[in-house]
């Protein structure tokens, strides 16, 4: 199998190189100087350091080149780029299947990734979503992780689960691409609150709650939008929740720790380094839950900090301050 990766940010190079172990990998850059730096280095200094590429993969600057006679692309921008990805692709003229990565609602339509795909993509090229927990470094380091690859055409996310999983990178197969998507994008709104939450030191039984009453948030939000209630305990919800929620290699959960310590999310941003996906997310679900009238009151929370400097105790504070309901609800 030929697939070709395009974005050379962290997850694109961990993807890529687990997947060189088995497949002919092209690995594309839109910057043609990354793609230069990273042959000199031989990793992926930027975005991946410390991270040896292994001798089968191939760094390619031309788009056309990468995909030319690939069977499978793989888009691991940021949400912000893939629209951009998909019409670059439309517009070579290229037919192939197409699964994406990024784990995020688009900032200005407030559209999963599937619906900027079905914008962008001709009807007749198949395409799906891979997620699910896997921070980038583990991945890379060969180290072993699950993954869902969700896509409406049931056969298609069965036949990619089979010709993509391996040892390391065991992939689970699911139809449900709207609960997937959900799941990947909510749990990092989550994250930033479990960064905040641990930042003021608040605790376990915070964290625990936080956890469960955010995974009833994100369940809630992605019923509403017509995804199935089971998959939000499966790896692209639950998992990633986990994950995100509790892992200090998490770039949402750092900006939950810094929102703490009073960092204004200006200076957190510059110096990140990386896309945190819940800072844009964020917004855009609290604008669709309104919109849905979805109850989400840690989303709600989460943009106050984010966007109206309310200081990370008072949301807290906030969140804790309302009345008692039913645990169902
Ligand atoms: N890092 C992880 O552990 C991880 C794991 C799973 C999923 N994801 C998701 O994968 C996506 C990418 O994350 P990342 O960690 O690689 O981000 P990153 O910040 O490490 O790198 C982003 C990369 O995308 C490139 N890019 C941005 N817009 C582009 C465009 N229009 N065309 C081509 N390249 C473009 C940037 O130049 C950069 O190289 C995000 O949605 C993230 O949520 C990340
Ligand atoms: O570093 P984060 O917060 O973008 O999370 C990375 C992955 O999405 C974890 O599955």
């Amino acid at each position: 199998m030929k697939i070709a990766v395009m974005g050379a940010g962290a997850w694109g190079t961990a993807l890529a190189m687990s997947f060189a172990r088995h497949h002919a990998v092209s690995l594309w850059a839109r910057d043609t100087a990354q793609i230069e730096s990273m042959r000199a280095a031989g990793e992926n200094q930027r975005y991946l350091a410390g991270q040896p590429f292994p001798a089968q993969l191939t760094l390619q600057a031309e788009l056309g080149v990468a995909v030319a006679d690939a069977d499978l692309v793989l888009v691991v921008t940021p949400t912000a780029g893939l629209r951009p990805s998909l019409r670059a692709l439309t517009t070579l003229g290229s037919t192939l299947p197409v699964l994406w990565a990024c784990k995020g609602l688009e900032a200005d339509t407030q559209l999963p990734a599937h619906e900027v795909a079905a914008a962008e993509l001709p009807a007749t090229v198949s395409r799906g979503i891979l997620t699910g927990p896997s921070f980038a470094q583990e991945v890379a380091a060969g180290l072993p992780a699950a993954l869902t690859l969700a896509s409406e055409d049931a056969g298609f996310a069965d036949e990619w689960a089979a010709a993509l999983n391996s040892s390391r990178l065991r992939i689970y197969s699911s139809n449900d691409i709207i609960g997937a998507e959900i799941g990947g994008a909510v749990k990092n709104i989550m994250a930033i609150a479990a960064g905040v939450g641990d930042g003021l030191k608040l605790g376990h039984n915070a964290r625990a709650a936080l956890l469960t009453r955010g995974l009833a948030e994100i369940t809630r939000f992605g019923v509403a939008l017509g995804a199935r209630p089971e998959t939000f305990n499966g790896l692209s919800g639950l998992g990633d929740l986990i994950l995100t929620c509790t892992g200090d290699l998490s770039r949402n959960r750092k900006v939950g720790l810094l929102l703490a310590e009073g960092k204004p999310l200006a200076e957190i941003i510059r110096n990140l380094g990386h896309v945190a996906e819940g800072v844009n997310t964020a917004r855009a679900v609290q604008q669709q839950a309104e919109r849905l009238q979805v109850d989400m009151p840690i989303t709600a929370a989460v943009c106050r900090m984010l966007f109206e400097e309310l200081p990370a105790a008072e949301a807290i504070a906030g969140l804790m301050g309302r009345g008692a309901k039913k645990e169902a609800a």
